[in-house]
């Protein structure tokens, strides 16, 4: 589905400049509206729905293996039938590419648990 999916992660360094609005703009196109939103510019906002606590702690745990090996990480909040993720660079206070491409991946490991497919 999503050719930012595709993309490595790249290595960012504290010399990097946080995106503007229109740098990640079209970086949206690639991810799920129903679930992911910008904040303040900052930080990228996901909420996942599951049938069942087990879903989303088994989803919980494929994004946490993710991000061990793209080494880069995501701030998760499991409950029963939901997970919210929070997303940015922390080592640049804000969003850099690499953090859309992980939301992209993030998708399409919840393609095998939306309870809408
Ligand atoms: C030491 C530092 O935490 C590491 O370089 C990595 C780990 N995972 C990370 N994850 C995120 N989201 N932002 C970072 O800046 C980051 N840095």
């Amino acid at each position: 589905m999503s050719s930012l999916a595709d993309e490595p992660c790249e290595a960012c360094t504290s010399d990097d400049e946080p995106l503007t609005s229109e740098e990640y703009e079209s970086y949206l196109d690639d991810l799920r509206t129903d679930v992911w939103e910008v904040v303040d510019d900052h930080h990228l906002h996901a909420h996942y729905e599951f049938e069942d606590f087990r879903d989303a702690l088994e989803f919980t745990y494929e994004i946490g293996e993710l991000a061990e090996e793209e080494w880069h990480h995501p701030d998760l909040a499991l409950a029963w039938g939901e997970v919210e993720v929070e997303m940015w660079t922390h080592k640049i206070d804000g969003l850099h590419k690499t953090d859309f491409v992980m939301a992209a991946r993030m998708d399409r490991i919840y393609e095998g648990y939306d309870p809408a497919e």
